[in-house]
């Protein structure tokens, strides 16, 4: 096995070379792997090298797997997934150097994926992926959480004054503060897999393959990795005040236990669904930002190589 750290720079407050470069140099020498380091130059480059890397090893002779670990936040976990999917012989793995770091917080043992030595014992498992796209774009694929309403604004906010603060879900919630004060409702229509359509004007939705978003918010609490559903989370454009009312629980997960919650919130788990905005609306992508019309979305189960630092 090869084993390859794409470094992402510009990821989180301290630079992920700063953090773990000397780890991951130390800990590959000590147990004589095969491996390599790459640092991303700019948006869409860990994609690209990925990509180029296991074609290039799909054409050669050998065809060992390749395991690349994405060091840096969720957008660089991104990128690598997406460079990687396809390829029967790539892993992924997720060392997290970024703000928010979310992706991560879906497995147990949170702390074995900061240990370099645990990372390379690693043991590969099956993950789903969520495909997304319409007829413009080309289909694309998100491995945690997408985002739409007060939540993209949210990032947008988020992104222009985490630099100044110490942690990633304080900025995120004051990122929440600021926009919740400015934003109205977007006005979508949502048709699910099971002829459900759901019409109206929201405050956020979430579609979910993992549980949480924006530093450690629990949005999906049921949503699992390798269950074959999408969660989505509907959330009405109810009153400032209620959703304050409501936003400790909507981060520790436990808002579906509010008596009629259903009134406010819809949770429903689907495979396939398509969302129409009234205009443009703006879709956070594992935390990534973009604007964009009709979209549809659908679970391919078991998808990805996704290696487990052990614990
Ligand atoms: N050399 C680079 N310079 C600037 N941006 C880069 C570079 N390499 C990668 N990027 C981009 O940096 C962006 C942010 O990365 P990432 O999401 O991993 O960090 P983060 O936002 O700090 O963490 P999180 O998403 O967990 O909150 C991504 O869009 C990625 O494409």
């Amino acid at each position: 096995m090869k084993h390859i750290f794409i470094l992402n720079p510009a990821a989180g407050k301290k630079q992920a070379s700063t953090l773990f470069l000397p780890q991951i140099i130390k800990t590959a020498k000590s147990m004589e792997i095969d491996y390599e380091i790459h640092r991303t130059v700019g948006i869409g480059d860990g994609e690209h090298f990925v990509r180029s890397r296991c074609e290039a090893e799909a054409e050669s002779d050998k065809k060992s797997i390749l395991r690349f670990y994405a060091c840096g936040g969720d957008g660089t976990f991104n990128e690598v997934v997406n460079g990687a999917f396809g390829f029967e012989n790539a892993e992924v793995a997720m060392i997290p150097a970024g703000t928010g770091n979310d992706f991560v917080r879906n497995f147990d043992d949170h702390d074995a994926f900061y240990d370099i030595k645990r990372q390379i014992l690693g043991k590969a498992v099956k993950v789903d992926l969520i495909r997304y796209g319409n007829r413009i774009t080309p289909a694309k694929y998100g491995i945690n959480m997408f985002n739409i309403g007060l939540d993209s604004e949210v990032v947008e906010k988020t992104a222009s004054i985490k630099k100044f603060l110490i942690s990633g879900s304080f900025s995120y919630a004051l990122g929440v503060g600021i926009a919740f004060m400015q934003k109205e409702g977007t006005i979508l229509s949502i048709d699910f897999d099971d002829g459900v359509k759901y019409e109206g004007e929201v405050l956020l939705v979430s579609i979910a393959n993992g549980g949480y978003y924006g530093g450690g918010f629990k949005a999906a609490p049921y949503a699992r990795l390798d269950d074959g559903f999408m969660d989505v989370s509907i959330v009405k454009n109810i009153s400032r005040s209620t959703f304050l009312k409501l936003i400790g629980k909507y981060r520790n997960g436990t808002y579906l236990e509010v008596p009629n919650i259903e009134k406010i919130i819809t949770y429903k788990r689907c495979k396939h669904l398509k969302i129409t905005p009234k205009s443009e609306m703006k879709l956070c992508t594992d935390g990534e930002l973009s604007l964009t019309g009709n979209t549809t979305f659908e679970i391919i189960p078991q998808a990805l190589n996704f290696s487990v630092p052990i614990s």
